[in-house]
């Protein structure tokens, strides 16, 4: 069996298209979509993901508002660039490049942002409003993995699924995403902690990978079949994407994620999404 790819790439530019489609129309509301972001410090992978963010505003008419801070930035710094984003009426919606610098309180900082203008989901207000089953913007990435599931119809109602990882941008959220009634998925969170993640992983219907470990989920630990969508990024000695997932899954798996081009152009795409969801919902209120 050769699995079939979850194209990440050509979903994301679907839902830009439909996205373009819905600014066009909020022209002349009042209400026009502008999206923040802060990236502290030199990370080269940061700096790919947020340039990359802006690329997709420009292709889809979102205004882009662009800060950045050095390595060396205090808390108290970071806070203020936050601040200034909650004021800013041209910023819709922002977000803080994660991971933060060693030696900065991120919890702090995310808990800063005005609820309204999270344009990642990762607020304690709007992680409350998801456990509660309210409104809420979706962290993107957990969004992605769903959207990309539905685009190729794989099954997930009923389905066992696994995720492996429980980051915040992740892990956390994703297991709450998949459990709703909508989803209707019995899903088990595994991580560092779990004694037999072999076991769990030949069991699941669908895997997300999402621990940072390169080559995690090896071939023998796929169910014949089963989804597999690979979230992790670490990187070679050359530079390089090494996901979670070893590119032998491909001959037992029944679907799977590239890496690149699987989930990451999904996370930028429900990105787009939260901030003209956030920018119609202004709109409409008037
Ligand atoms: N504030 C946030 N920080 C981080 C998040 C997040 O959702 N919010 N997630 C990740 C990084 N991330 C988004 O910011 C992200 C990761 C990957 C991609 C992407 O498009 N990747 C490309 C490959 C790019 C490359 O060559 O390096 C792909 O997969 O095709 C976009 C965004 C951590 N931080």
């Amino acid at each position: 069996m050769t699995a079939q790819t979850l194209d990440g790439q050509a979903t994301a530019a679907e839902i830009k298209s439909d996205l373009r489609t819905r600014i066009a129309a909020l022209k002349g509301s009042g209400h026009l979509p502008g999206l923040g972001t802060l990236l502290v410090g030199d990370d080269v992978g940061s700096q790919k993901y947020v340039a990359g963010k802006h690329r997709d505003c420009a292709a889809v008419g979102i205004a882009s508002i662009q800060r950045e801070l050095p390595a060396t930035a205090s808390q108290q710094q970071i806070e203020d660039v936050v601040t200034e984003l909650n004021e800013d009426p041209a910023c819709t919606g922002y977000i803080v490049q994660l991971p933060l610098p060693r030696g900065i309180d991120a919890n702090r900082v995310l808990e800063l942002i005005d609820p309204d203008k999270d344009a990642d989901g990762l607020h304690p207000t709007n992680l409350g409003r998801l456990v509660l089953g309210e409104p809420a913007p979706l962290p993107c990435t957990p969004n992605g993995v769903i959207r990309l599931l539905r685009r190729f119809d794989v099954p997930i109602d009923g389905a066992e699924v696994v995720v492996v990882g429980r980051g915040v941008t992740v892990g956390r959220s994703l297991p709450l995403l998949l459990s709703r009634r909508s989803e209707n998925a019995t899903v088990t969170q595994c991580h560092t902690g779990t004694r037999d993640l072999a076991a769990h992983l030949r069991a699941a219907d669908i895997i997300v990978a999402a621990a940072g470990v390169p080559h995690l989920v090896k071939p023998e630990h796929v169910k014949p079949g089963a989804a597999v969508l690979d979230v992790g990024v670490s990187r070679d000695e050359t530079g390089r994407i090494v996901g979670d997932v070893h590119p032998g899954v491909v001959e037992v798996a029944g679907w799977l994620s590239p890496n690149p081009r699987g989930v990451g152009p999904m996370t930028r795409a429900m990105l787009l999404s939260n901030v003209v969801e956030a920018a119609e919902r202004a709109a409409a209120q008037g």
